[in-house]
C-alpha cells in the first residue's frame, strides 16, 4: 500500500482493468477521493460507468488492480466480510433502486440499520425522506411510488447509516429539474456536513457541474473531462491524466 492509500482515502482504485463478454471496458483506471470529495464520472452509454461503480462497490472483481476501503485492500477479504464492511462503509445508489417490494418507503430506509443490528432510527429516516421531498409517501410500498420516487427513496435509504463513502448510478436520471436539484443538494450536503466522499455515475454535465471532479470514462480510459476545468482540484485522477 503506497502512501496515498491510507485510512484517510475513502476510496483508492489502484490500476483497474475490466473485460466484459470479451470486450474491453477500461485499462489502468486510478484515482482516489478523500473526505468530502465529490466526483462526476461521465461517459457515453456502454463505456463501463456502471462496471466501474460496482468494482468501487466490491460487487465485482477487477481482472487486475484493486479496489481500497478507507486503506483496506478489498480483494484481501472474504464475501461475507465484503458484504460486512460495505454496509457501513458504502451507500449504493443503483440505477435499478432495488427497493424491498414488501417494505414501505420508511421501512426500506430503516432497512440498513436492520441489518447492521441496529434500532432504527426513526427521526433520521423520516428527515432523510424529507430532505429527498418524498416524506408524505413514507407508508407507501414501492408499487405505488413513481419510477422517480423509488429513485429518492434509495437515495434516503443509501444516506440512512451515514456511510463514508456514497455510489449513485444516475441518482438523478429519473428526476425533474427540482427534484434533481434537490437530489444533488443532498448528497453534496452529505459531502460537507457530514464529510462524505461521493462517486455519481451521470449522463448530465450540469449535474457533473456541481461535484469536485470531472472523470470523462472514453476509449478504455479515465481522463479529466473537458469541464473539469471549471472547478479543478488537485490530485485527483493525475494518473488517470496521464495515462489517457
Ligand atoms: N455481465 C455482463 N456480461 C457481458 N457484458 C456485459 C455485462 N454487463 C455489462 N456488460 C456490457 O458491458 C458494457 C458496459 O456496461 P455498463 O453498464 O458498465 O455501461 P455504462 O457506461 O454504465 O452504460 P449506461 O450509461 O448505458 O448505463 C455494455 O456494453 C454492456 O452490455
Amino acid at each position: 500500500m503506497n502512501q496515498q492509500q491510507t485510512s484517510s482515502t475513502t476510496l483508492a482504485v489502484a490500476g483497474v482493468s475490466k473485460t466484459l463478454g470479451g470486450v474491453k471496458l477500461f485499462t489502468d483506471v486510478s484515482l482516489q477521493l478523500q473526505q468530502g470529495q465529490s466526483l462526476a464520472v461521465i461517459g457515453e452509454s456502454g463505456s463501463g460507468k456502471s462496471t466501474l461503480l460496482h468494482l468501487m462497490a466490491g460487487l465485482d472483481k477487477p481482472d487486475t488492480g484493486e479496489v481500497y476501503w478507507a486503506g483496506t485492500a478489498i480483494h484481501t477479504l472474504n464475501t461475507n466480510q465484503i458484504a460486512a464492511r460495505r454496509l457501513r462503509h458504502v451507500g449504493l445508489v443503483f440505477q435499478a433502486y432495488y427497493l424491498m417490494p414488501h417494505l414501505n418507503a420508511q421501512q426500506n430506509v430503516e432497512l440498513p440499520f436492520l441489518l447492521a443490528g441496529e434500532k432504527p432510527n426513526h427521526s433520521r429516516c423520516i428527515q432523510l425522506l424529507d430532505q429527498v421531498g418524498i416524506s408524505h409517501k413514507s407508508r407507501s410500498y414501492p408499487r405505488e411510488l413513481s419510477g422517480g420516487e423509488q429513485q429518492r427513496v434509495a437515495i434516503a435509504r443509501a444516506l440512512a447509516l451515514n456511510p463514508p463513502l456514497i455510489l449513485a448510478d444516475e441518482p438523478t436520471g429519473n428526476l425533474d429539474e427540482d427534484n434533481a436539484e434537490r437530489v444533488l443538494q443532498v448528497l453534496l450536503d452529505a459531502c460537507s456536513a457530514q464529510g462524505c466522499a461521493l462517486v455519481m455515475v451521470t449522463h448530465s454535465v450540469k449535474a457533473a457541474s456541481h461535484l469536485n471532479h470531472r472523470l470523462n470514462l472514453a476509449d478504455h480510459h479515465l481522463a479529466e473531462h473537458p469541464t473539469a476545468e471549471l472547478n479543478p482540484v488537485e490530485n485527483l485522477a493525475a494518473h488517470a491524466a496521464n495515462k489517457a
